[in-house]
């Protein structure tokens, strides 16, 4: 078999650059979830650090972390739970209000019962940007004396409430090397520079 050459995060310069202006900081990481070695290498990324039988449930954030989320879920044996946003589960909710980097108040809510005191669940979030988002899943899950089992994104920008979580949980994302880790935090990938659409 050809030895693979490539570096391990490879896949990360499949997402596309923001086109739509600087008030719009994301970049995309959807646009490489579309190439199939890439979407299985970057979910055995997510995965490989954790022990399956540390996990008992996977838990996604509405919506981008529900698409990784699912399919760890999957590729764990594990079921899945639906942090969604505020007003759309038709149950009994517990919810959580927070800020995330667009500055805004937001909600976000899990069903009552969502799973039993003292279940390990592992939270799984496309992307950690000022780590507001993350926080409030992490809030929702502990309410209910659930144990974070660990946390898994794409990218985890090194911003403070991001950092406040990587002292405290277990972390994991897909960006290896301390200069992609850099790009990542500018929100601007050397690969942009190439990046060509499919
Ligand atoms: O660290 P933070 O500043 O909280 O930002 C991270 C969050 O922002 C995005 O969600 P968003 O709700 O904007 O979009 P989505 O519905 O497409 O996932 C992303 O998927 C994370 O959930
Ligand atoms: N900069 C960013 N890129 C991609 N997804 C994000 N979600 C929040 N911030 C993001």
């Amino acid at each position: 078999m050809a030895e693979d050459k490539r570096e391990p995060d490879w896949y990360l310069a499949l997402m596309a650059p923001n086109t739509r202006g600087p008030e719009f900081c994301w970049l995309d990481p959807t646009a490489m979830y579309r190439h199939a070695e890439a979407f299985h290498q970057c979910i055995a990324d997510m995965t490989k650090d954790f022990n399956p039988d540390e996990i008992d449930l996977v838990a996604g954030i509405d919506a981008a972390g529900y698409v990784l989320g699912a399919a760890i879920a999957f590729h764990l044996k594990k079921g899945f739970l639906a942090i969604r946003k505020y007003g759309h589960l038709p149950s009994e909710v517990d919810d959580v209000s927070f800020k995330d980097y667009s500055k805004r108040e937001k909600r976000m809510e899990i069903r009552k019962n969502a799973f039993r005191p003292g279940t390990r669940v592992l939270i799984v979030d496309q992307w950690i940007e000022t780590g507001g988002s993350m926080t409030a899943a992490v809030e929702l899950v502990e309410r209910q004396q659930g144990i974070v089992a660990g946390i898994s994104c794409v990218c985890i920008e090194e911003q403070e409430r991001a950092k406040k979580l990587m002292e405290k949980y277990k972390c994991v994302s897909c960006v290896r090397s301390k200069e992609l880790q850099a790009q990542v935090n500018a929100h601007d990938l050397e690969s942009f520079k190439t990046y060509k659409p499919l």
